[in-house]
């Protein structure tokens, strides 16, 4: 039996570590907070980020780190995404030498533009075959109540990926393996973006055309990034691309989209901030995704106006006519 364990109590790090529990996987969680630890281990339940879930009970919850990372097969990481270099830092000397490090997180680094991959094999200072992430049209809630769902397991060890895929798949959760870990961190990581781009037209009032025409022109955007980067354009097509983009921006459920939208709605950003309990990590990576893309001469539009609208003081109607009066183009270009 494989051990895992999942560092963060948030949504998706309690509920992925539901699945690996689920799996046959013995699982520890770490979280900061001691009364989530005791909830976890003792009552079978997060009530902050699951509310009304029954976790398993051979699921337990720590809050010190050594504990947790004891004898770790698999290192969890499901902090937000800003916040993964600091911790990883002082996780690092108690990672045991050859567990496979899984990043379960949709972020880009601001000020470094590193994904996430990129920062753990930097800070834990691994080999880029022993880093793996978990990627796709993953709502947290709908796994935890046991709703099918499947998910990408990307790895360049192909080995590793399977034995991942083998540690989490349950009856309702069906991992899929890639090689092409550049491509699913892409696809993870902008589509929340373009989730909040969408949540601002849903927000505005605008109809099914517009939605559909962000998610598709999102994709384009997330294809010329990936191309300048080295993903495989397969990867865009599949689970952590297009799945991954259909699932966040059609939900309610989506913290990103939920975010544009009460934007579309007028409410202005502290507003909006104040009444986001969880993490929307595009809120802060569509900075850095757009640095990213200018580093690599990659037109953005629908970024640009996100990052104008959250941090530039751009009006939603001025989003979209800075959309809409762009010189006509091809459909396919650059890529
Ligand atoms: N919730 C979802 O449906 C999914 C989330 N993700 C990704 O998973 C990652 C984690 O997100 P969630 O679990 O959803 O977030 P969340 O907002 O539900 O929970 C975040 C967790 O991190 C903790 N945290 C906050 N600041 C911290 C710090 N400085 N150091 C250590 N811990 C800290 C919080 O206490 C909480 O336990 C994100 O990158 C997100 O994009 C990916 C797929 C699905
Ligand atoms: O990544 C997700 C679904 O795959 C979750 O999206 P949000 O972070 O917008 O809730």
């Amino acid at each position: 039996m494989s051990r895992a364990a999942v560092l963060g109590t948030g949504s998706w790090g309690t509920t992925f570590a539901m699945v690996l529990a689920e799996a046959g996987t013995e699982t520890t969680l770490w979280g900061r907070r001691s009364e989530i630890a005791e909830a976890i281990s003792e009552r079978h339940e997060n009530p902050d980020y699951l509310p009304g879930i029954r976790l398993p009970e051979t699921l337990t919850a720590t809050t010190d780190p050594a504990k947790a990372l004891a004898g770790a097969d698999f290192v969890v990481l499901a902090v937000p995404s800003q916040t993964l270099r600091a911790n990883l830092a002082a996780w690092k000397p108690l990672i045991p030498p050859d567990a496979v490090l899984v990043s379960l997180m949709k972020g880009i680094e601001r000020g470094t533009c590193k994904r996430m991959s990129e920062v753990i094999t930097e800070v834990a200072d691994v080999p880029g075959d022993r880093v793996a992430v978990v990627s796709g049209p993953n709502l947290a809630r709908e796994i935890a109540e046991h709703q099918p769902a499947t998910t990408v397991v990307a790895c360049s060890d192909i080995g590793t990926a399977e034995r991942l895929q083998a540690a989490c798949h349950t009856q309702w959760f069906r991992p899929y393996t890639n090689a092409d870990v550049v491509g699913a961190e892409l696809g993870g990581a902008v589509k929340n973006v373009i989730a909040l781009a969408v949540g601002i037209a849903v927000g505005m009032g605008l109809g099914d055309n517009a939605r559909a025409s962000l998610m598709t022109r999102g994709l384009a955007e997330i294809a010329r990034l990936g191309a300048a980067l080295g993903a495989d354009q397969h990867t865009f097509a599949g689970l952590a691309g297009m799945g991954d983009l259909i699932a966040t921006c059609s939900s309610p459920l989506s913290r990103n989209r939920t975010f544009g939208e009460n934007l579309g709605r007028g409410m202005t950003l502290a507003e909006v901030t104040e009444a986001t309990k969880q993490t929307a990590e595009g809120v802060k990576s569509c900075e850095s995704v757009l640095a990213l893309a200018r580093a690599h001469g990659v037109e953005v539009p629908i970024t640009e106006v996100v990052v104008g609208v959250i941090h530039e003081g751009l009006t939603p109607e001025e989003a979209a006519m800075l959309l809409l009066s762009r010189t006509p183009k091809p459909e396919r270009y650059g890529v």
